[in-house]
């Protein structure tokens, strides 16, 4: 059982339109609500994989009603503690220029209470499950160390965590030394306090990190491609060629095919090589934290891996 964890879920509200411009009256063409957030996206494409999946974190609201439903409905163990706010709706503009605007509200404000009562949950969820994945920006009221204290509780009881988040959440995060992280550039840059140029660059900002007892980092490079960095070196996935139709989560399709692969003990060529097939899945279909399991399949073979280190 994977157990994936949202701090701040989302209702992403999905349009398209031809283009969006800055300061004036945008018609958009459609519209449609997805459940989301990063964990929920996990979840959403290990169900989609067949995979057992316990689904935790804070809704509040007819939009948390909405999250809940949905994921009940794709038979995620719903595990969900309430708030008194309302679950935030993030907007994701997709337009035929090409360009993906995302306008992403801060979440709810979370008290003390709200929260050791999820905490709560989460120590008794994690003796249930093999795997844990935290993704994703934390809501208002809770401190920027939160991830370093779940990933502890989950080290003291051996479970191997995945942490995808971004700012001081991910930086106090790293200090708990989950097994893997998964930075987009701009996040590995944040934390090393510097602007990384190419590749090796990236790869070298990684390569310190695991030094620092950290297992894999994984970097997201966009429409690039993946990067894969451990003790034993760098592999890199240039991303598979594929008509993008909308990009946003599929950072959580590459988390949710580590675990997968973790759990099924895949060495670091496979579990790389299958990440970036399933993320170029991702991009190719529409709803946000989803995959074409057809695709994937046929985007394996695609992918190339090359050692960079
Ligand atoms: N246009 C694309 N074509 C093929 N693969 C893509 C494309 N865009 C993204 N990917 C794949 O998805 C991975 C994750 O994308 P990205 O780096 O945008 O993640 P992210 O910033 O974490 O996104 P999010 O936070 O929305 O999940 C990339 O490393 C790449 O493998
Ligand atoms: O504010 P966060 O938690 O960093 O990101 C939230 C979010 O952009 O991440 C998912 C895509 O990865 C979306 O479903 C959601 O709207």
């Amino acid at each position: 059982m994977i157990l994936t964890v949202t701090l701040n879920p989302a209702v992403d509200k999905t349009y398209t339109t031809g283009s969006l411009i800055l300061g004036q009256v945008n018609r958009l063409e459609t519209t449609q609500n997805i459940a989301g957030g990063k964990g929920v996206n996990v979840a959403k494409i290990l169900r989609q994989c067949g995979y057992p999946v316990t689904t935790c974190g804070l809704l509040g609201g007819y939009t948390g009603l909405f999250i809940e439903d949905y994921m009940n409905s794709i038979g995620a163990d719903c595990r969900f503690t309430r708030v008194a706010g309302e679950t935030r709706s993030n907007i994701n503009v997709l337009a035929k220029d090409g360009y993906v605007t995302e306008l992403l509200e801060p979440g709810p404000e979370v008290s003390d209470e709200e929260l050791e009562i999820f905490v709560k949950g989460y120590e008794e969820a994690i003796t249930r499950c093999e795997l844990i994945v935290l993704s994703g920006s934390i809501a208002r009221g809770i401190r920027s160390d939160i991830y370093k204290r779940l990933i502890k509780l989950a080290n003291d009881n051996q479970k191997i965590c995945i942490l995808d988040t971004s700012a001081e959440a991910l930086r106090c995060g790293i200090e708990a030394h989950p097994y893997m992280i998964k930075p987009n550039q701009k996040e590995l840059e944040y934390l090393v306090g510097h602007k990384l140029t190419d590749i090796e660059d990236v790869a070298d900002a990684a390569g310190k990190l695991c030094e620092e007892g950290i297992a894999k980092v994984v970097v997201s490079m966009g429409s690039k491609g993946l990067l894969s960095v451990s003790r034993e070196g760098a592999l890199w996935a240039k991303a598979p060629s594929v008509k993008a139709v909308n990009t946003v989560g599929c950072g959580d399709s590459v988390v949710a095919s580590y675990a997968m692969s973790m759990l099924e003990g895949e060495d670091d060529f496979s579990s790389l090589k299958r990440a970036a097939a399933t993320a170029a899945s991702s991009a190719s279909t529409f709803q946000s934290g989803e995959i074409s399991l057809r695709l994937s399949k046929e985007l394996l073979d695609k992918v190339q891996i090359e050692k960079r280190k």
